[in-house]
């Protein structure tokens, strides 16, 4: 019964949902009809569903892997369909992906919706194309280049070490997915303010999780919504880093750390106004935390499933600690790049849970690609789950198996970090946090999940179900 009314729900969401976002994208059934006759026979294959709702509602009832998979089965790697009232081309062909995010960047621009954009800030770098996000991006990627972060490595090593030490090891339960939600937050903090005051830390994170807990809810703007609440934080958020950037700028130290690149960029003459400053720190934190926290408890839930691979990963882990005198010196940025096995099981776990399933891209003017039309104002959605889970370019494709990476994939199969001017800055980063955090639990811990569920949620990214429940044990 709780099932139904859910479905009917969230059923009624979808449609009015896909109503409002319809009204603002008309362009895309009118561009259609524009088209005429002859380009109309050159739209992909697939089908646009119903009038208004298209095929949202086979979305959001069930898997939306299979919704794609079964698409893909049927009318190939490129195909149409229409969700959240836009029409959609969508790409499953490591070609189709390049031509896209790469060599024809230009011709698709970045698309959010306006709300999640709001929550945000519209200045983050991601909503942007051109020149102001080129200057962006190389203040974020220099913070974020090798040099940078190899100097977070004691501090990544020691924030592990802590948050595994505080109330992990008794077998009490714990949500897996919240914990390392607490991490990847720590460590988002570490690169953007180097070290930060515990009491502005404190008020971030606090405000932060109203803002993701309002992104993935239903964007109604009514008091005691989950969305108005997410905008009221986001609000108090600016001050808090309007504080911040206030602080900062009365001390005139040279950081490098993420708010000093942004603070001493200079560009014909202009800096950066606090509220660009402040859209793209909340943009970077955005970025960071989800993303990596999902990986990790993906990366959990593998290890624990793969016995043997875990005894491979923990003999790996053990002899670093040995030579870090029992884990009494921290790791080394050296260290960090000696541990094939576990990088590998980093990777791996990237292509298996792919938890950025695709990207949502929309044609500015119209496009041909291999005969087909894609009419300006279209979503064109790579799928990059699709392609890491083609059995082509990844043999027996659900087995997790380390040797697929002995080589390198061939290119564009592999993209868990996206490509192009777009793709991720914090790639390095993020795999640097995912290993460190390997081996404070697998030399530290033992664990079991709790309870037989298994099945996926998505928190937006896809996670296992209610988080992972673990329990953990210490070793000695
Ligand atoms: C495992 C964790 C992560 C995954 C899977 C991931 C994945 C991605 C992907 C696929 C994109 C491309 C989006 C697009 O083309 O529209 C992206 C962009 C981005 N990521 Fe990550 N990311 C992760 C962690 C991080 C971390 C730790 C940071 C920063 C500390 C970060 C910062 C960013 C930023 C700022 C962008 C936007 C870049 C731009 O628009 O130019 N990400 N990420």
């Amino acid at each position: 019964m709780v099932a139904i009314f859910t479905y009917a729900f969230v059923s009624l969401l979808t449609i009015i949902f896909s109503y409002i976002f319809m009204k603002k994208n008309k362009g895309g059934e009118e561009e259609l009809h524009a088209h005429g006759n002859e380009n109309r026979a050159q739209l992909p294959p697939g089908s646009l569903g119903w009038p208004y709702i298209g095929e949202t509602l086979q979305l959001y009832s069930q898997d939306p892997n299979i919704f794609f998979s079964a698409r893909q089965r049927r009318y190939g790697k490129i195909f149409k369909t229409h969700i959240l009232g836009c029409p959609c081309v969508m790409l499953a062909s490591p070609e189709a992906a390049k031509f896209v995010l790469v060599t024809q960047a230009h011709l698709f621009k970045p698309t959010y919706p306006k709300s999640k954009e709001g929550l945000i800030g519209p200045s983050a770098l991601f909503f942007h194309q051109g020149d102001y996000h080129n200057r962006l991006r190389k203040l974020v990627q220099g913070s974020l280049n090798l040099d940078a972060i190899r100097n977070l490595v004691p501090h990544i090593d020691a924030t592990a070490a802590f948050m595994t030490s505080e109330s992990w090891g008794t077998g009490k339960v714990i949500n897996t997915f919240h914990e390392m939600q607490k991490f990847s937050f720590e460590v988002g903090t570490l690169a953007i303010f180097g070290h930060l005051e515990t009491r502005y830390k404190e008020e971030l994170k606090k405000n932060y999780m109203v803002v993701d807990k309002g992104y993935n809810s239903f964007p109604i703007n009514i008091p005691g919504s989950p969305y108005k609440k997410a905008l009221l934080a986001r609000e108090r958020l600016r001050h808090i880093l309007g504080d911040i950037i206030h602080e900062r700028k009365e001390k005139r130290l040279p950081e490098k750390d993420l708010l000093g690149c942004l603070l001493s960029s200079i560009n014909g003459g202009e800096v950066l106004s606090d509220d660009q400053i402040a859209d793209n720190i909340i943009g970077v934190l955005f970025a960071a935390q989800d993303t990596t926290a999902s990986v990790m408890t993906w990366i959990i839930k593998y290890l624990h499933d793969e016995p043997k691979l875990l005894e491979a990963v923990k003999a790996e882990q053990n002899a670093i600690r040995i030579s870090n005198e029992q884990g009494n010196q921290p790791l080394s940025w050296a260290q960090t790049k000696i541990m094939p096995i576990s990088y590998k099981v980093v990777l791996e776990s990237l292509r298996m849970a792919s938890i950025i399933s695709f990207l949502f891209r929309e044609a500015v003017v119209d496009v041909k690609y291999k005969g087909y039309l894609i009419p300006k104002g279209w979503k064109v959605m790579p799928l990059f789950r699709n392609i890491h889970h083609n059995p082509e370019f990844f043999t027996d494709p659900q087995k997790f198996d380390l040797s697929r990476f002995q080589v390198a994939p061939k290119p564009n199969t592999f993209m868990p970090f996206g490509i192009g001017v777009h793709a991720c800055p914090g790639n390095e980063l993020a795999k640097l946090e995912l290993l460190i955090m390997i081996h404070h639990l697998v030399t530290k811990f033992r664990w079991e999940i709790e309870g037989s569920q298994s099945g996926i949620e998505y928190s937006p990214f896809p996670v296992p179900l209610k988080g992972l429940p673990v329990k953990f044990w210490r070793l000695e």
